[in-house]
């Protein structure tokens, strides 16, 4: 049996006014996620746990199999075993990203115009986080560039119980109540501060203005934790696997669960990424003797985070197309036994611009049972609540796809 989950982060929405008050799974045209849900079991899960943040990191870990309650120490950490970054026990790394703040004078009378800085290229970033940490680093702390706007700061003995706002939550909003609190507040930010000197008139930034993109004009600091310890998923489920992932998020993830990771050229992280080479790999790790691949798409996310409608569904069309497409066509030529579960990490309503709690749509079809029960016409959110069945506890759909 060959196990394929597709992760569209973020995919799952609420009605839209752009779109006849529709979500774009409803409006998406997706024949391949239809004939999933058509032929599979579709449901509704809790991913993200009463009381905990709704974010990427908690809600893939849960669907990955591993209860979030046990196994969460923050985002940034899972992002650093990517990066290459081997934290000591003493480490705390913070995701460090650029973004693009309002020009106000005063750094605390800014607004968050872009957590992304017009999802600047990995290229530019990486020489803008090098200055930052020539100027800011020191024994105690380091930067690390990772791929576009999504970099590490690491801090040896650094506080671990700040309350850090992720800078996607604010999109358009002044930062003013949203710098950092608590646990060393006033050093943090100080070096969100310090960074905006060192990259004002910084060459990149005027040469991104030039072209008509944003410049990134300051750091912004979150997502901070300690090394993670997460079980074998192979000890768990006796199966080898491998993870296909722009973000070092999702990456990081696989790492810790001792998945393989299967770089794609062209996975960018957003709507412009390469989804048919993300297939061609999954495949060719089929091909190739694996058991299992999380192949996690970002762009849907991206589009929420950036209210952008056209893009959101766009994206899932092309999920839908070049993704499942493709493995729905010759996934059968390797094995005649499979099984695919197609879901969200979480909500990203484009209303909202940034994560949502609430439980997310589900298919997991199996290719030697095609009536199983709890079917739907279409792979919807409302489709889903209609089956009844609700995984309250998130991490136990991974139990259900591969035991069940
Ligand atoms: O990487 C990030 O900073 C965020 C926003 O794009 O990703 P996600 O929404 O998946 O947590």
């Amino acid at each position: 049996m060959k196990y394929l989950v597709i992760l569209g982060d973020g995919m799952a929405d609420y009605p839209v006014p752009e779109l006849n008050g529709q979500t774009p799974l409803e409006v998406s045209h997706k024949p391949q996620m239809d004939f999933l849900a058509k032929h599979g079991t579709v449901g509704l899960a809790r991913t993200v746990p009463t009381g905990m943040p709704p974010g990427s990191d908690v809600a893939n870990l849960a669907v990955m199999g591993y209860n979030p309650q046990i196994y969460y120490t923050g985002r940034s950490p899972l992002e650093a075993v990517s990066i290459g970054v081997d934290l000591s026990p003493s480490d705390v790394a913070f995701r460090c990203n650029l973004v693009t703040l309002s020009e106000d004078a005063d750094y605390s009378a800014k607004t968050m115009v872009d957590y992304s800085s017009d999802e600047i290229s990995t290229e530019e970033a990486a020489v803008l986080i090098q200055d930052i940490g020539a100027q800011l680093g020191n024994d105690q702390i380091h930067f690390y560039p990772g791929i576009s706007y999504r970099h590490l700061m690491v801090w040896h003995g650094g506080p671990t119980a700040s309350r850090l706002t992720p800078p996607h939550d604010i999109s358009d909003r002044p930062i003013h109540d949203h710098l950092p609190k608590g646990d060393g507040a006033a050093q943090l930010l100080e070096f969100m501060v310090q960074s905006a000197d060192i990259l004002k008139n910084h060459p990149v930034n005027l040469r991104r203005i030039q072209r008509g993109l944003r410049p990134a004009t300051s750091i912004w600091l979150w997502g901070q934790g300690t090394k993670p310890n997460i079980s074998s998923f192979h000890e768990k489920y006796q199966l080898h696997g491998s993870v296909i992932s722009a973000v070092d998020l999702a990456k990081g993830l696989g790492i810790c669960a001792g998945l393989n990771v299967i770089e794609v050229p062209g996975a960018t992280g957003n709507v412009h990424t390469n989804y048919k080479g993300k297939a061609e790999a999954a495949l060719a790790a089929f091909a190739a003797g694996q058991d299992f691949v999380y192949l996690h798409v970002e762009a849907p996310d991206e589009a929420g985070h950036r209210g952008e409608v056209e893009n959101k569904v766009k994206a899932i069309e092309k999920i839908d197309g070049e993704i499942l497409g493709p493995i729905l066509e010759r996934l059968p030529e390797l094995t005649p036994d499979y099984k695919i579960m197609l879901l969200p990490d979480h909500p990203t309503p484009l209303s909202l611009k940034t994560h949502v709690a609430d439980p997310v749509p589900f298919v997991i079809y199996q290719s030697t049972q095609t009536s199983p029960g709890h079917s739907t016409a279409c792979f919807t959110e409302k489709s889903a609540a209609v089956t009844g069945l609700f995984i309250e506890e998130g991490f136990r759909l991974m139990d259900r796809f591969i035991l069940g």
